[in-house]
């Protein structure tokens, strides 16, 4: 059997190697599909939780050095937290070092050994979790995360056929003891299920792979509808319930992952809680939903308001504000504020009784008044507030400059305008395949 996956660019190619039937299989047909044109390093996580695992790590240097690959190991540090699932600390442990030795050996690709069978329990954990389309489409064949492919070329291929592959090469695995501990859920599946349906995989897999297909066509519905009826910062939701209950709650799903993980219950009871022009707000992981003028908003936790603090934005550009969530942009441009009094700012958040002014010539009004009749929403109000070093109010989050703070028309001037954190250009995200 050879590996099916070939490398996209770059010399090096890794494989995440534990050791194992599977992974051992899989370095060896790596190495061959290879064939000395690109470099194959393993690469293996000592996880510190299992007295054999210094032999391991021995095990799979020497296994690594007898197949004409490289090799590199990294031990976790720390251990699981009371009351942490170990299973979960150790595969996040694994991930990051599986990714960094990846960047480090100069590969962009990284092969795991999952077969069919392990796709099929993965399937099956799921539903008994009550996983949507999402949780059941398993592990994706491939998946870039953070600048590194995370390839499992051998997802289709059943584990007897690379056993056998092992096997006829006359390749030495571990047994690991831990995947007959029956604490773990996938081993107490794996010791239930296969032998009462031995011929499951198959119909699990595909079940997977439709599964799959749901959650991207899903995915692509929201896309669609989101176009339309949504923004970064807002959802509309009287647009939303005209849709039907799938639709919208699919759309909702997909507008609130942006911001966090949905749990079921928030999107059933943001749906069935919500009616025209309620204002709301529901508790949610890392944040609150809030239902303002028709318009569904994410405001992130926000532990105190942050201490007031000194802030240049003379030069233009994106200034920003990582404890605001947020960032000022500034730009050359009138109206605009003269640069040399950008040069000295205090940022801090609203005491209470400031006076905003919105256009030459209006009249400055209480701050609260100017965002109600901004329609800035109550969770958005708090700041931060920009004043120079006289302490004048030159600019505050969500309404704009000071009308008063404006630079004469033949001065050299930069606007300032706030973004929240949510309408900032997002840096690459982690996907969720599980390994
Ligand atoms: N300690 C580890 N170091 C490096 N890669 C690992 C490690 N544990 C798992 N992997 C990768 O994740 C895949 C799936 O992990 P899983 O725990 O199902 O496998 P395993 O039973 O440890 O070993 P194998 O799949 O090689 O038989 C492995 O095939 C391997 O590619």
């Amino acid at each position: 059997m050879a590996a099916s996956a070939t490398p996209r660019t770059g010399d090096v190619v890794t494989v995440a190697f534990s050791g194992g039937l599977d992974s051992t299989a899989l370095l060896h047909a790596a190495v061959r599909a290879a064939a000395g044109r690109q470099r194959v390093v393993a690469l293996h996580v000592h996880h510190g939780l299992q007295p054999q695992a210094d032999d391991w790590a021995a095990h799979c240097e020497q296994v690594a050095a007898s197949l004409g690959a490289g090799f590199a190991c990294t031990r976790l540090s720390g251990a699981p937290q009371r009351g942490d699932s170990v299973e979960a600390w150790a595969r996040a442990g694994r991930h990051r070092a599986l990714h960094d030795m990846t960047v480090a050996a100069g590969a962009d690709l990284l092969l795991l050994a999952h077969h069919r069978r392990d796709q099929a329990e993965t399937f099956l954990l799921q539903a008994l979790r009550g996983a949507g389309p999402a949780g059941l489409a398993g592990m994706p064949r491939q998946q870039w995360r953070d600048g590194v492919c995370w390839a499992r070329p051998w997802l289709d291929r059943p584990r007897e056929a690379i056993q056998a592959y092992a096997e006829q090469q006359g390749l030495r695995w571990i047994e690991d003891p831990s995947n007959a501990d029956p604490r773990f859920a996938r081993n107490r599946l794996r010791q239930t299920f296969w032998p009462a349906f031995p011929g499951g995989e198959t119909g699990l897999a595909q079940a997977a792979r439709w599964a799959r297909e749901a959650h991207e066509l899903a995915a692509e519905i929201a896309q669609v509808d989101l176009a339309v009826l949504a923004s970064p910062e807002r959802l509309d939701l009287a647009a939303l319930s005209r849709l039907s209950p799938a639709r919208a709650s699919n759309a909702l799903r997909a507008w609130l992952s942006t911001h966090t993980t949905p749990p079921a219950s928030l999107i059933e009871r943001l749906l069935s809680e919500w009616h025209a022009g309620a204002t709301a707000s529901w508790p949610a992981p890392g944040g609150m939903c809030h239902a303002y003028r028709d318009g569904l908003h994410w405001s992130a936790e926000v532990v105190a308001t942050p201490a007031a603090r000194p802030v240049d934005l003379s030069v233009p550009g994106l200034h920003r504000q990582p404890d605001w969530q947020g960032a000022w942009v500034v730009e050359p441009g009138a109206p605009g504020i003269a640069a040399e009094r950008l040069a000295q700012l205090t940022q801090q958040g609203r005491a209470g009784g400031e006076q905003f002014q919105w256009a030459p010539g209006s009249v400055p009004r209480s701050l609260k008044k100017a965002c109600q009749a901004a329609g800035l929403p109550p969770w958005r109000r708090a700041g931060p507030l920009l004043f120079d070093v006289d302490g004048r109010l030159l600019a505050v989050a969500g309404l704009g400059m000071d009308a008063r703070a404006f630079a004469r028309q033949d001065e050299p001037q930069l606007s300032v305008r706030w973004l929240d954190d949510s309408a900032l250009p997002q840096s690459e995200g982690e996907g969720g395949g599980p390994a």
